[in-house]
């Protein structure tokens, strides 16, 4: 449980509470297994790049998954991939997106995916996010997913010529973690021939007759492919049986994927259990515009900040900043500033780095540990956190392994970083930049002796030709920084 506390001292246990979509409230976590935790994020659907909005999804469930570890459960944390199954609407209507975009492509199938799964891994690394015990990839799952959907067929499905349908009025309060009180959210559903029910789902989609996929399968209701919402349910009781502890993903899963996950999962185990005890949801990145979304066309990539200069923790420090139940809006302006944050964090850390990490007795480090405990554990409140992490790092007059051990603890939450980052890491150049930085090292050195000799000519002129390059000179910076590049 974090860092070493002296007996005289209050252990870091504030209880967990964490909010859960379906009773919209804060519960208290309670683990199915003692001792264990067990979480489910639903990952990315690998037709294209993710954007950065994606990726806030992830740092949310790392958050949470470090916060469980740290809570000293052992955590099993596993994100699917979707490689199939996906429409280009939640519901049924549209392609799937990764068939519509080998098409577009004229690509494999296949290749596509393997493309896009390793551009989500790059991402996943550059932002710290920890590897989950399973990356589970839902092509590996069908012959599971066949028989899921045996086992619900009679009783809660029927089959219509497009497909194997999900009847949601087998289950009674289907739709109760969108609030579905009216038709207003199923109005949105395009209808399908012969559905009995807007909300009715494929649990299974046939290919139609004379056409061919490039990822297609055998069963009992003909060659296709499953559908999206089976995969969750499938490959989450696979690998950590119903019921487990928690349930993530963006808060549009809220609307349609989770409810029909979780009507599966009812009609599976033939109980109103969920299939997880809580079920979180993290609001979105938007911009001015609106939502980021990779439909929508255009979207940022975590690579095109990393190529203007920004560290791509300065993003996870950005997301960080806010509660992942808040809107958080992106812009430039604000991504230059979390980088601020960032690099005074990790120069403010750079004194106690080398020293060895001592058990905490210091009374004001102790109790930065117990807010911070406090602040991780009401619902993961990353904003306080981090204010905390920076009074500790700022603490003047304590004992460097005291603080080192206490800044490792949060940063363990946090997952900045904050004690290995080197200085060269942070200044990251940009794609554009035209010098490279021994040729900025040698203009600054001779910069100095020109200014030590009060030829401020030279001095001015060595300025300039920075300033040409790109090269912003920054005299007197509190950080020590000497230089940036601009962007
Ligand atoms: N703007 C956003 N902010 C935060 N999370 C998001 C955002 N857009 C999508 N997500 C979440 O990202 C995760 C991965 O989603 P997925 O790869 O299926 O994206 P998608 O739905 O195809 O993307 P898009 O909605 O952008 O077209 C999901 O948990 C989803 O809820
Ligand atoms: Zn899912």
């Amino acid at each position: 449980m974090g860092a070493g506390m002296t007996d005289d001292l209050p252990a870091p246990g504030a209880p967990l509470m964490l909010f859960d979509s379906l009773t919209r409230s804060l519960q208290p976590f309670a683990p199915v297994h003692p001792g264990e935790a067990r979480v489910y994020s639903c990952g990315p659907t690998v037709y294209n790049y993710p954007h950065i909005g994606n990726m806030r999804a992830y740092v949310f469930a790392d958050t949470l998954g470090r916060t469980l570890s740290y809570k000293g459960y052992r955590l099993t944390h596993v994100i699917n991939i979707t490689d199939v199954g996906h429409l280009t609407d939640d519901a049924d209507a549209g392609e799937d997106k990764l068939e519509k975009a080998a098409a577009e492509k004229a690509q494999s199938i296949w290749d596509i995916a393997r493309h896009y799964t390793e551009a989500y891994w790059q991402d996943v690394k550059a932002l710290n996010i920890r590897q989950p015990a399973h990356w589970s990839i839902a092509t590996d799952y069908v012959p599971q997913m066949i028989e899921f959907a045996k086992a619900i067929a009679d009783k809660h499905c029927y089959e219509l010529d497009s497909g194997l349908y999900f009847d949601t009025a087998t289950i009674a309060d289907y739709g109760r973690l969108a609030r579905h009180s009216t038709d207003e959210g199923e109005s949105r559903i395009d209808p399908v021939d012969g559905k009995r029910h807007p909300a009715d789902f494929a649990i299974w989609r046939k290919t139609p007759p004379g056409e061919k996929r490039q990822m297609e399968w055998d069963s009992p209701w003909g060659r296709g492919a499953p559908g999206w919402h089976l995969e969750c349910s499938v490959m989450s009781e696979a690998l950590l049986g119903f019921p487990f502890d928690i349930h993530t993903g963006g808060i549009d899963h809220r609307e349609i994927h989770h409810p029909n996950e979780i009507a599966q999962n009812q009609a599976h185990s033939c109980s109103d259990a969920s299939g997880a005890r809580i079920w979180m949801h993290n609001n979105f990145l938007v911009e001015r515009s609106g939502k980021m979304s990779k439909s929508a066309g255009e979207f940022l990539r975590l690579q095109l900040l990393i190529d203007k200069g920004y560290h791509p923790l300065a993003y996870r420090l950005m997301c960080l900043q806010a509660h992942y139940r808040s809107e958080l809006e992106f812009s430039w302006e604000g991504l230059g500033a979390a980088f601020t944050r960032l690099k005074r964090l990790v120069m403010a850390a750079a004194p106690v780095r080398e020293a060895q990490a001592a058990d905490v007795s210091d009374r004001r480090l102790a109790d930065l540990l117990a807010k911070f405990d406090a602040a991780i554990s009401d619902d993961l409140n990353t904003p306080i956190a981090l204010t905390l992490i920076e009074e500790a790092a700022a603490m003047k007059k304590v004992d460097a392994g005291q603080k080192r051990a206490a800044l490792a603890a949060m940063d363990a939450v946090l997952g900045l970083d904050l004690l290995t980052l080197s200085r060269e890491a942070l200044r990251i150049r940009p794609k554009a930049a035209v010098i490279g930085e021994a040729e900025i090292e040698v203009r600054l050195t001779r910069r100095k002796e020109a200014r030590a000799a009060k030829d401020f000519a030279t001095s001015d002129a060595l300025r300039d030709e920075l300033n040409a390059a790109g090269v912003e000179v920054m005299d007197g910076d509190p950080l020590g920084w000497d230089w940036r590049l601009d962007n």
